[in-house]
């Protein structure tokens, strides 16, 4: 035999030399969930492991995170029902919660990158990311007018990354005229491109406690069934002016991960949803495999199939284990 393969697998010493994807702990950005109030820690009955946290309890969560090397966070506000109403009004209301909390932790951290989400679903009494008319349906043009308030009232505590998870089209647009036109030209926005109308946001759901009131977001987030329209919603979300494009889920999307990668020159983000992280636990919890070893194979496998940016519920365990 000319050609022995094996031969490169001999040892740590050269199956390290030949690897060809290195995951890191600057891959992460560790998505945090936000509570009203002081010193109240609840877990997420479905993702065992990750807590709902006050602000002065994420400020010594960040400060954690920093120093494992995780320097980049995602941070979406628990809203009470009693604070929901149609039009998402608290999500742009500078005096709500989330948008003083956010100028703490920004100020307390500014060496910290910190994102944050911009779709209506958790601020509204109808659990859309979208404007829900009295026939169901989810207006898209008018919703844009909301995004761009939120956009606006988000950037204007400090924060670094806008990310727009809402599917509506042309909201890139609306957001990156919005904030240039008030100075903030260097906030930057990372796009949910290709976002899949997927039922592995089920434990997110429960954490924010968002869930539809009725319907689902098949009108608005992509059909699983396809990949060629990928491209059709990176290609717009580049045009009009997104620094990052992201494929959510990721571990059932790979191969639109890898698509997206090939055809566009813009950095690739990758979100490892709640019910990808809750899988791996619940199957870890039951002994049935091995919860580390999956967790690091599902993150390499995200970075190999062309993401350069991971948002996963791991990346504090992960960033531990690497630090090893
Ligand atoms: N638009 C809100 C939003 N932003 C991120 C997620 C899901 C994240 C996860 O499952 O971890 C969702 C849920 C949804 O679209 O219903
Ligand atoms: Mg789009």
């Amino acid at each position: 035999m000319l050609r022995r393969p094996r031969r490169n697998r001999k040892s740590i010493a050269i199956r390290e030399m030949v690897e060809e994807t290195t995951l890191t702990t600057k891959d992460f950005i560790f998505p945090l969930f936000l509570l009203e109030g002081k010193n109240k820690k609840i877990e997420v009955d479905s993702m065992p492991g990750i807590f709902r946290l006050t602000t002065d309890l994420m400020l010594k969560e960040i400060e954690e995170c920093l120093k494992l090397g995780i320097k980049a966070f995602d941070i979406f506000p628990v809203v009470d029902e009693k604070y929901k109403d149609k039009m998402a009004t608290q999500s742009a209301n500078e005096k709500f919660f989330y948008l003083k909390a956010l100028k703490e932790i920004k100020a307390q951290f500014p060496e910290a990158c910190i994102m944050t989400d911009v779709a209506m679903d958790p601020y509204s009494s109808d659990g859309h990311d979208g404007i829900v008319d009295e026939n169901g349906n989810i207006l898209n043009d008018e919703t844009l007018e909301v995004l761009a308030d939120m956009a606006l009232a988000q950037a204007a505590t400090g924060i670094d990354i806008i990310g727009p998870s809402d599917m509506m089209d042309g909201r890139v647009e609306v957001i990156r005229d919005v904030l240039d036109d008030n100075n903030f030209e260097n906030v930057s926005i990372m796009s949910y491109s290709a976002k899949y109308a997927s039922a592995f946001y089920g434990p997110f759901r429960d954490a924010l406690d968002s869930a539809p009131k009725s319907g689902d977001k098949k009108t608005y987030q992509m059909n699983p069934a396809n990949k060629h329209e990928a491209l059709i919603e990176a290609e717009l979300d580049a045009d009009e002016g997104a620094d990052f494009l992201m494929v959510k889920p990721a571990l059932a999307y790979l191969d639109v991960i890898h698509l997206l990668k090939e055809n566009h020159e813009l950095p690739i983000a990758a979100y490892n949803v709640s019910g990808e992280y809750s899988m791996i636990k619940a199957a870890a919890q039951k002994g049935w495999l091995n919860g580390e070893l999956a967790m690091m194979e599902s993150l390499l496998s995200i970075k190999r199939a062309g993401a350069d940016v991971i948002l996963s519920y791991f990346a504090k365990e992960a960033a531990l284990l690497l630090k090893k």
